[in-house]
């Protein structure tokens, strides 16, 4: 659905050229929900611009439904972008129009007629849930609510391909839920394929399938949510991921433990899929006959499935825990020994 093929957007600015997207490639299938993450200045804007065409790259291609959206330009490029839909951090509603006649708006300017236009803007209405707002003014509207008319507005003219410019960077963690499910319950429901950039993992984790991390314009690591939570290279993935996993309570339960119980080894377990609902404890504690504390624990939802990590301490005799390492390692949980006694 959307092709990235080795793009560099170079900007001329007064101190010189600044490299904005660095020679990054990546593709996305249709119906996938990707999202691409990265710190502030990183150049997610700028590639999710070059995907809709508000920028051209300096070199190399973007393809989006078949279309070389880099190389085309006037009415062409209009009504390829009719197709490729955005919503936005601070929403960008017109505060002089209504909700409907904000959702209206792309149906006026794609030539809908005017009943016609009525009827979809009342089902776009109800798809995000804001059935009896439509005459409210946005400055009437809760920031999700304002969320809910940009995505209607974004939905009016049947996108193939819809952009969310940290889309819930503005809005409190509740809030963020709801219209994180809402974009999934559509993705789902229509099968519309979802680009987003963010700089929270937790927007990754609940919602996109696949997962690019972005830093100095460069794509460091892509792949599937599951993969890269499980497995992550880079050290800025690294600390995304510990942006989820609650890294200061472990930290202090791990030397709070060590105080206590300074024996036997702290080893990190990472269950992906159906390996997270293994009973792993008592398996270990009947099989290898050591002893194991549990120090940590949590299992999130992805949109690839459960991820969890425990992290025990294990005691018993050296032979017996190295047994026991071995044979998680062969029920495909990952483990690391993070302090040995
Ligand atoms: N039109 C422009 N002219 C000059 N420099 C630009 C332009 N747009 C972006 N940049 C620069 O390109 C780099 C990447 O910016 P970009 O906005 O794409 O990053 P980002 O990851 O989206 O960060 P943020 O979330 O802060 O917007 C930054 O150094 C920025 O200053």
């Amino acid at each position: 659905m959307i092709e990235v093929k080795d793009v560099t957007k170079i900007f001329k600015t007064k101190s010189g050229q600044l490299t904005a997207v660095d020679h990054v490639s990546l593709s996305v299938q249709k119906g996938e929900i990707f999202g691409i993450i990265g710190y502030s200045g990183a150049g997610k804007s700028t590639l999710i611009r070059l995907l809709n065409g508000l920028e051209k790259p300096s070199s190399g291609s973007v393809i989006v439904n078949g279309q070389e959206i880099s190389s085309i330009k006037g009415k062409e490029l209009r009504k390829a972008r009719q197709k490729i839909s955005m919503i936005f951090q601070h929403f960008n509603l017109l505060w002089s129009r209504t909700v409907a006649e904000n959702i209206a708006f792309p149906l006026e300017i794609a030539g809908v007629p005017k009943a016609e236009r009525e009827k979809r803007v009342q089902e776009l209405i109800e798809l995000v849930g804001l059935k009896g707002r439509g005459d409210a003014y946005p400055s009437q509207l809760s920031g999700g609510q304002k969320q809910r008319v940009g995505i209607a507005r974004a939905l009016a003219n049947n996108p193939e391909v819809l952009l969310c410019d940290e889309a819930t960077s503005a809005l409190d963690p509740e809030t963020t839920d709801s219209i994180l499910s809402l974009l999934k319950d559509i993705n789902e429901r229509l099968g519309l394929t979802i680009v987003l950039i963010t700089h929270e993992m937790h927007v990754i984790r609940k919602i996109c399938h696949r997962v690019a991390v972005m830093q100095a314009g460069r794509i460091v690591e892509q792949g599937t949510v599951l993969e890269v939570f499980r497995n992550p290279q880079a050290e800025i993935t690294k600390n995304f991921v510990m942006q989820v996993s609650d890294f200061k309570e472990t930290k202090e339960a791990i030397e709070h433990i060590l105080k206590n119980y300074p024996t036997g080894k702290i080893v990190k377990l990472t269950f992906v899929g159906n390996t997270s609902e293994q009973p792993v404890i008592s398996y270990l504690i009947k099989e290898f006959q050591i002893e194991v504390n549990i120090v940590h624990g949590n299992i999130s939802q992805t949109a690839n499935g459960p991820y969890g990590t425990l992290i025990v301490q294990l005691v018993g005799e050296q032979e017996k825990v190295q047994k026991a390492l071995d044979k998680l390692q062969t029920m495909n949980i990952q483990t690391e020994v993070i302090a040995n006694d």
